[in-house]
């Protein structure tokens, strides 16, 4: 059988994306492993399924999305902004501001748009959870802020935070002189996170500006990762480093993305962009 995708990115984070208001997806998981290959298939970081939401009344899609290695994230920062422009260009909605079901919740999107399809897309995240048990990770305390510990077999300061997902912020001088692809693993798979993490390396390069680089659960290195953007900016504000309150530019390798971190949520804001369509056969 022949299934068509939608290629798109959120500033360089991949996905291979599918239309399930009119396509089922069988094993979801199976697929991500097999079209995520750069070198055997299409390539990607992942799948997303584009799905009619469970509570129609409530919301108008719901989003579900699938790592490189088959495993279910709970929430996907770049992936929710391509689907609410999906959503708009391909006329399944017609409101600029939509509601997406998500596994973490249900999301507020607000879409920007341009010469009649959506530019940018400005998400309400939900709020960021600090408490060790909803990271999770196997520490004690209200909150997990600049504790030192061993972590991929080196002491780092960690600073820990849930976006509906699990996030390990560690702040350094030099990001870019890291050698993820050795490291990686270590952090990702460290004992302290019973569901695994996704690790920001981050260091604050102006006022309320971060540069970072992620190593993702599931994904390895993406080019940028919208919860790991949230997280990196709420660790700061955390740590006395960047305002509580105020956008934060948070500088990653496929692009930027502006973050504002508040008691009641945490707002995102960045672009959606197509790469290409195709078929695949499964
Ligand atoms: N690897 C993540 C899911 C993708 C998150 C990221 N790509 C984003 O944009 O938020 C996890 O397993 O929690």
């Amino acid at each position: 059988m022949k299934l068509h995708f939608t290629k798109m990115h959120g500033i360089g984070n991949d996905y291979i994306y599918f239309n399930c208001f009119e396509t089922e997806i069988e094993n979801p998981e199976e697929l991500a492993i097999r079209l995520s290959d750069r070198h055997f298939s299409v390539g990607g970081d992942g799948i997303v399924l584009i799905l009619p939401p469970d509570e129609p009344e409530k919301a108008d899609a719901k989003m579900r999305m699938f790592n490189a290695d088959g495993s279910e994230g709970n929430m996907c920062g770049n992936a929710i902004r391509c689907v609410g422009k999906f959503l708009f260009d391909h006329g399944l909605v017609s409101k600029t501001t939509i509601l997406v079901e998500t596994k973490s919740g249900t999301k507020r999107l607000t879409l920007s748009v341009e010469n009649g399809e959506v530019a940018a897309v400005r998400v309400n995240m939900g709020k960021a959870e600090l408490a060790p048990e909803k990271i999770p990770v196997t520490l004690t305390g209200d909150k997990i802020v600049g504790f030192e510990t061993t972590v991929g077999g080196e002491v780092h300061k960690i600073t820990c935070v849930s976006m509906g997902n699990p996030h390990n912020v560690i702040f350094t001088d030099d990001p870019y002189g890291l050698d993820l692809e050795k490291i990686g693993p270590g952090f990702e798979n460290d004992p302290l996170f019973p569901e695994r993490v996704n690790t920001e390396f981050v260091r604050l390069t102006g006022k309320n500006e971060l540069t970072m680089r992620v190593w993702e659960r599931g994904s390895g290195e993406t080019w940028a990762c919208g919860t790991g953007a949230c997280a990196a900016a709420v660790a700061a504000c955390e740590n006395g480093l960047c305002e509580k309150g105020a956008d934060i530019l948070v500088k990653l390798r496929g692009g930027d993305l502006t973050i504002c971190y508040t008691d009641d949520a945490v707002y995102m804001t960045g672009p959606a962009a197509y790469a290409f369509c195709g078929e695949v056969e499964v």
